[in-house]
């Protein structure tokens, strides 16, 4: 296996290519980012002294429209892991049928160690860094890993001041009161709940027998699994970075969410409370309960947590790929021989940047939505998109993941050949 993320995201692409027919020059295409941006961020810190933080922006591919993807703060990123995740946001848009090509952005930081204006003054400064390379018709960040909706509410108002101009379509996932999408915050987990609620029942199985665990407790992990509570799955266990707990009699969701938020730090931006101390019995690791004997499970933090190492000691039958990238090519092609059914990271998650272009085509008719209609909307889209992979998988009698990429091809060949071969590659 390659030690890049970038290199294994690409044999996802050649291995779709086997069952679709795009011309040479569009699959070229899609194995390079359209542009790559590294900057520095000077932080002005609260004890005075200055500290220089990395940050990328990365735009994959705009054949179908404005790029769009995340923004991570984490003290892994990289220009491969950001480039990567641009990839997968091309592809994932591209299923999802959404108008929108791939970005993606982050900052190599332990956000935690950072104070609220220290942060604000973070976010601030890397829109400042980026301006140039964003815009509402160019590429449009959201929230990812440990970003949320007052972050993107300063980066709107700091590219707003730049431009001189009130311009809420350049991020989304903001506050409400700044022109957020209402449903944009649980939109990943509703996402992800309609393709479970999809996909469950064709396996003749019943909410009620089938036990899930759930890696990551953040803003997809902690609403799918009250979803998936309320609609009366067993939730076993719950994981965040300090570790994992487990009651195979079923965890109670709704008590351990309310108990987080009541007991938020007022000032902090991170929930201080781990899973791991509300719930004080049956501690496990990660890695055990990537482990677990259940029928789903749900990697929903980081990519790369299912790799040729712990491969043989999945016991779940279903995966729903939360997180982007938490299986390498290599431990998929591993899952596959097994008979363990994989759905996609490009599928599961979509409700995201889904909710995320409704909130900027709010953004561009300044007409705002019901939750309702949000929903509506969403629900349609998750489960008609989900039918047609599906259907596809049968007739070819290929993975899931296949077929999405090859959905998500088809679309992207069609709309790159489109544009001729003379414009696209400037040749006579
Ligand atoms: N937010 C969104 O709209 C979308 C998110 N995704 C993907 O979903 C995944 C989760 O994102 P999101 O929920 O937004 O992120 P959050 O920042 O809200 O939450 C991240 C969660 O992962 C936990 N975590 C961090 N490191 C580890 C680790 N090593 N092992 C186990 N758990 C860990 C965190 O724990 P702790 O609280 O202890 O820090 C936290 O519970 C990411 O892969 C993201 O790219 C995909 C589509 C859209
Ligand atoms: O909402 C968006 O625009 C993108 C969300 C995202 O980063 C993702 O789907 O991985």
């Amino acid at each position: 296996m390659s030690d890049s993320l970038f290199a294994d995201a690409i044999q996802r692409l050649d291995l779709a290519l086997k069952y679709v027919s795009i011309s040479e020059d569009a699959i070229e295409r899609l194995k390079f980012p359209k542009a790559s941006l590294r900057v520095s961020v000077p932080v002005r810190m609260d004890d005075g002294s200055l500290r220089i933080f990395q940050g990328f922006r990365v735009r994959h591919d705009d054949t179908r429209g404005p790029t769009k993807g995340g923004i991570r703060y984490h003290p892994n990123v990289s220009l491969d892991e950001v480039k990567s995740l641009a990839f997968w946001m091309t592809f994932k848009c591209a299923a999802l049928g959404i108008p929108f090509g791939g970005a993606k952005g982050g900052i190599t930081l332990n956000p935690k160690e950072l104070s609220r204006l220290e942060l604000e003054r973070l976010s601030r400064g890397y829109i400042d860094a980026i301006a140039d390379f964003i815009g509402p018709d160019v590429d449009i960040p959201a929230p990812d890993v440990y970003t949320n909706p007052m972050i993107m509410g300063w980066m709107m108002d700091r590219y707003s001041t730049i431009r001189r101009q009130y311009t809420p379509a350049v991020v989304t996932g903001k506050p409400i009161e700044l022109g957020g999408s209402l449903g944009r915050n649980t939109a990943t987990a509703t996402g992800a709940f309609a393709v479970i609620n999809t996909m469950i029942p064709k396996f003749d199985r019943r909410p009620q027998d089938t036990t899930v665990a759930i890696q990551g407790f953040g803003n997809a992990g902690s609403v799918l699994a009250e979803l998936l509570f309320h609609a009366g799955y067993k939730v076993v266990a719950i994981s965040d970075s300090q570790g994992a707990v487990y009651d195979r009699t079923g965890l109670d969701i709704p008590s351990i969410r309310r108990y987080r938020e009541s007991n938020k730090e007022m000032q902090a931006v991170y929930c201080q409370g781990s899973v791991c101390s509300i719930v004080e019995r049956n501690r496990l690791t990660n890695a055990e309960l990537l482990a677990l004997d259940v029928d789903i499970l749900i990697p929903a933090a980081l990519e790369n947590q299912i790799t040729e190492a712990n491969v043989n000691d999945i016991m779940a039958q279903f995966i729903f790929e939360v997180a982007n990238g938490p299986i390498t090519s290599s431990a998929d092609r591993i899952l596959e021989k097994k008979g363990i059914r994989v759905f996609p990271d490009i599928l599961v998650n979509a409700g995201g940047v889904t909710v995320s272009y409704f909130e900027w085509v709010q953004n561009r008719s300044g007409w705002y939505w019901t939750a309702e209609e949000v929903d509506r909307r969403l629900q349609e889209k998750m489960i008609e998109e989900t039918e047609k992979i599906w259907k596809m998988a049968q007739e070819r009698s290929i993975s899931m993941r296949s077929a999405a990429y090859v959905h998500a091809l088809k679309r992207l060949g069609k709309s790159i050949d489109a544009k001729g071969t003379r414009n696209y590659f400037g040749r006579e």
